[in-house]
């Protein structure tokens, strides 16, 4: 069980953005996925999902191909995308009412992760009246609202103030440890704060996969370990 993913390829006309690459992750892990802008991790990860299609290779998702089962693929998957998108014009409520009415959720289900993701205090209000922190806090209530065993979060802090930071940080925390988390940030303490193992892309390949220990290895810390490895 699981994700693997075996010789994935993805090009933008001729801009090579993913360039046959191979991994596994267990289910429970908690994997940082780290590089450069334009490395290639929301291309991967959106290619996880199954919002995008791959022009070569296979990613399986608990043994199911994104590609030829993509309902039983994304019903096991959580995404939090990179500029986490939303309806700014729609009450929180009604917008996370809308989406568990597609996912087939029960109403319950809406007020528990209200609380889960702490949007309580500000929960009677219209998405585009909150503050960067809380919209992010809707967008990880969306991708938790159907408890699935993956979550995959392209940049959750991103752009938030310190305090966000750690309060996001510290609801991603909770949220990790019962599932398995693919997580993408420029944050090293981030990094370092959540996962247990780190993936760095460079130019669309791999170029590191380790424990995070191991990952700082000879190195200073984390930044320099990243330096090195992509410049
Ligand atoms: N829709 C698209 N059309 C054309 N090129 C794209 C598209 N999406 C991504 N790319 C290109 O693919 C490469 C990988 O982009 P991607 O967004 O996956 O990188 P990233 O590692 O997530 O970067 P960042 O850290 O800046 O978010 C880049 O060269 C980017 O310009």
């Amino acid at each position: 069980m699981g994700i693997v993913i075996s010789s994935l390829s993805k090009n933008y006309g001729n801009q090579k953005a993913l360039d046959s690459i191979s991994f596994s992750i267990k289910s429970g892990e908690v994997v940082g996925l780290l590089g450069p802008n334009g490395a290639g991790k929301s291309t991967l990860m959106k290619s996880v999902t199954g919002a995008i299609i791959p022009d070569g290779g296979e990613i399986k998702v608990n043994e199911f191909s994104v590609l030829n089962q993509p309902i039983q693929t994304k019903k096991l998957i959580g995404f939090l995308p990179e500029n986490n998108p939303l309806y700014y014009e729609m009450y929180i409520r009604e917008y996370l009412k809308f989406v568990g009415n597609i996912r087939n959720e029960k109403k319950e289900r809406i007020e528990e992760v209200i609380k889960k993701v702490g949007l309580t205090p500000e929960s009677h209000k219209k998405i585009g009246q909150l503050s960067k922190g809380y919209k992010q806090r809707v967008g990880l209530a969306q991708a938790i609202l159907s408890n699935p065993e993956i979550l995959i979060l392209d940049e959750p802090t991103n752009g938030l103030d310190p305090n966000q930071i750690l309060e996001i940080r510290e609801v991603i925390r909770e949220i990790g440890k019962e599932k398995t988390v693919i997580l993408s940030t420029h944050i090293m303490q981030e990094v370092e704060a959540l996962c247990s193992r780190v993936i760095l892309l460079n130019k669309g390949k791999i170029v590191s996969d380790s424990p995070i220990e191991e990952f700082k290895g000879q190195y200073k810390n984390l930044e320099e370990a990243f330096h090195t490895l992509t410049s």
